[in-house]
């Protein structure tokens, strides 16, 4: 499948890199039809020898031969990167969508000229191998079109929900973070099969795909975990004497606090990367 247009990405660091990485791999632009912008020398040479795509420090040039604008800057950063591409927005071509988290729809379109197209959209960085999981919301302004032309895009880079924007600070401190957690989780049982004596480079592998395996078991049969949790304990097993640890010390409300304390800090950054005038 082909975007068909030519995509701005404004700011190229961590997710920006992931964002160009999976649109390539996807096969859904051609080199061509991307564009980069970040403010470090350094991250436009490593994006441009490792992806041979057209790199700039300007954001208004960048947008000016793009369709869609992909906004990876840190909440912190997004007022000036907004400021810097408002003289080059065009209301009836151009559709921005921010991946900023915490900043609501209606802070960036008051940054931007009257009518443009906004969707906001919480993506994560398995972006880079095509698996992200997103939830997306759409502005004041933007139409049905509009999101669907975000859909596709996110559709290609991994699987995608509309949700409310009042529950996109949600889906930031859920799948936005919980790569995060997820490798915490993998590194940590890693490490206890090491101390049963698997080597380094085993246990990694084997935590790695149990949690992949495990994961593609709720998507494909749509079974709740429970249920599947059910099926690996047998009575009296290893299943069973290793849940009750878990249980005991309290996994399922550490991540649960985890995922609230994500969402939580969702907030407060759209708060403090716009000075307060977060109303959406
Ligand atoms: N990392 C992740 O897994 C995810 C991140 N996000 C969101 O994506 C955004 C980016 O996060 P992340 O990639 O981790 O952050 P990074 O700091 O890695 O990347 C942001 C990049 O943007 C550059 N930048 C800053 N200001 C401008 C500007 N005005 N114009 C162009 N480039 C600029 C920064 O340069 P410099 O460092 O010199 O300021 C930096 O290289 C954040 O808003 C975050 O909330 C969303 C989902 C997942
Ligand atoms: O940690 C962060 O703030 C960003 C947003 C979601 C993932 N990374």
């Amino acid at each position: 499948m082909r975007l068909g247009e030519r995509v701005a990405v404004i700011g190229a660091g961590a997710m920006g890199e992931a964002f160009i990485k999976g649109l390539l791999r996807q096969g859904l632009s051609s080199r061509d039809e991307i564009v980069a912008t970040d403010k470090s020398p350094e991250r436009r040479a490593h994006i441009e020898q490792g992806y041979g795509i057209l790199v700039t420090d300007d954001n208004a040039e960048a947008l000016r031969g793009a369709d869609t604008a992909v906004v990876a800057v840190k909440p912190q950063s997004i007022v000036e990167a907004l400021r810097e591409m408002a003289p080059a927005i065009d209301v009836g071509r151009h559709l921005v969508i921010s991946i900023a988290a915490g900043v609501p729809t209606s802070v960036i379109e008051r940054r931007l000229p009257p009518g443009t197209a906004v969707v906001r959209a919480m993506p994560n960085i398995a972006a880079l191998v095509g698996q992200a999981a997103t939830g997306l919301c759409r502005g004041t302004f933007a139409q049905e079109g509009h999101l669907q032309r975000a859909l596709k895009i996110f559709e290609a880079i991994g699987r995608a929900v509309v949700v409310p924007e009042g529950l996109m600070d949600a889906v930031t401190g859920l799948s936005g973070s919980g790569p995060a957690y997820a490798y915490l989780v993998v590194e940590a049982l890693a490490d206890g099969g090491v101390a049963a004596g698997l080597s380094r480079e085993a246990a990694l592998f084997l935590a790695a795909q149990t949690l992949a395996g495990a994961a593609r078991m709720v998507l494909d049969t749509g079974r709740h975990p429970a249920e599947l949790r059910n099926w690996v304990t047998s009575p009296a097993g290893t299943t069973a004497a290793g849940l009750t640890v878990l249980e005991s010390r309290g996994v399922r409300g550490a991540l649960m606090e985890a995922v609230l304390a994500g969402t939580r800090r969702s907030r407060e950054l759209g708060e403090a990367g716009t000075g307060g005038a977060r109303d959406g």
